[in-house]
């Protein structure tokens, strides 16, 4: 029987969210097409993921083990995902969308004559066909894309689905696999972690987003400590990453990161559709905003009019008290 294979990002210990939503979705999948589900996961020690993948239901995860993968490099990667693919023989192949995915994907379709459709925020398989629905100029519009190739790619946007947790018994298969690291065209030298992200922006629980409306250091000062009573990554517009006040790597929006978290606090943030591109998918919206016209509002659960710099010192200071029990 043929299979639905998905393949595991995970980073330092942990399986990023994004892969474990696009497992439990393709888990859905497989079962009503009469597939089974694989995963696959590639690491100097994919052991200590086999646990976790397990809780999500597959039927075989596919373990590769290399000292080079510690490296984050795509081009081992692809070697090791294609040697998967080439002996197993899947149906669909799904990627959570992470910043290597596109890349990777691309390269794996080329060789294995695929058909791939990045980034989508639905798919589904129709008999010989994978369609898919995808959020184009900056997520104004949905364009259904379809591929009917014998082997399809996609790429999936966090948030687009629940990981829901299905306890499975795994059949765990370990892939012979042998990298020859003199053949690398680049190499890493150094990981440098940027100092807002404390919190994993693009996996976060919870967000606390910026907006021009915080002005200045005072501002900064203001959301940094929400965010840290809150156990919260911190994210930005594009107005403030472009004036300094915190890094480009925090930038949310159509030209920035893409977040789904439960929690997201927009803090002085208009909601222009660029931004709101970035953020739509997040489960519970937080806004606050002087401007009782501001758009934001249209998409927030819940809004608070009134000046944020007023506003934040009650919030933080209620939501420590209440953590404090
Ligand atoms: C091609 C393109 C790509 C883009 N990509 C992105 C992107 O990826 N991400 C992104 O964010 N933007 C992006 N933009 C920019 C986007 O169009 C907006 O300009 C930007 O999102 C505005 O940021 P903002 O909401 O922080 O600022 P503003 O629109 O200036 O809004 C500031 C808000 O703060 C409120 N405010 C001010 N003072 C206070 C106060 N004391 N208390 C409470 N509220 C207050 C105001 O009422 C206002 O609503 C892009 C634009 C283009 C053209």
């Amino acid at each position: 029987m043929s299979h639905i294979l998905v393949y595991i990002a995970a980073t330092d210990g942990k399986v990023k969210r994004s892969s474990l939503e696009v497992l439990s979705y393709c888990r859905r999948l497989a079962a009503d097409n009469n597939l089974k589900l694989s995963a696959a996961v590639l690491d100097a020690d994919p052991s200590r993921y086999t646990d976790t993948i397990n809780q999500y239901g597959a039927d075989t995860i596919f373990t590769v083990k290399e000292p080079v993968f510690a490296n984050h490099l795509n081009t081992p990667l692809i070697e090791g995902l294609s040697k998967i693919i080439s002996e197993s023989n899947p149906r669909l192949v799904a990627f959570a969308s992470t910043e290597s995915a596109k890349e990777v994907m691309g390269a794996l379709a080329a060789r294995h004559q695929a058909g791939a459709i990045p980034d989508v925020a639905s798919f589904s398989l129709n008999g010989d066909s994978v369609e898919a629905e995808r959020p184009v100029m900056a997520a104004k519009v949905l364009s259904v894309t379809s591929s009917s190739s014998p082997l399809v790619m996609v790429s999936v946007r966090s948030g687009s689905y629940d990981a829901v947790e299905q306890a499975g018994s795994a059949e765990v298969q370990e892939v012979a696999f042998d990298f020859d690291e003199g053949g690398l065209k680049n190499i890493l030298k150094e990981v440098i972690s940027s100092s807002g992200d404390k919190v994993d922006l693009s996996e976060a629980e919870v967000v606390v987003a910026a907006g021009r409306g915080i002005k200045d250091a005072e501002g900064v000062k203001l959301v940094e400590d929400l965010a840290d009573a809150l156990g919260a990554a911190i994210g930005a517009s594009r107005a403030v990453t472009e004036s300094g006040l915190f890094p480009a790597t925090l930038q949310i929006g159509q030209t920035g990161k893409v977040v789904s978290p439960q929690l997201y606090f927009a803090i002085g943030i208009s909601g222009a559709i660029q931004h709101v591109a970035g953020m739509a998918n997040s489960k519970v919206i937080v806004a606050i905003n002087k401007d009782a016209d501001a758009p934001i509002f249209q998409y927030a659960t819940y809004g608070l009019v009134g000046d944020l710099f007023k506003i934040l010192p009650l919030l933080t200071e209620q939501i420590r008290s209440v953590k404090a029990g």
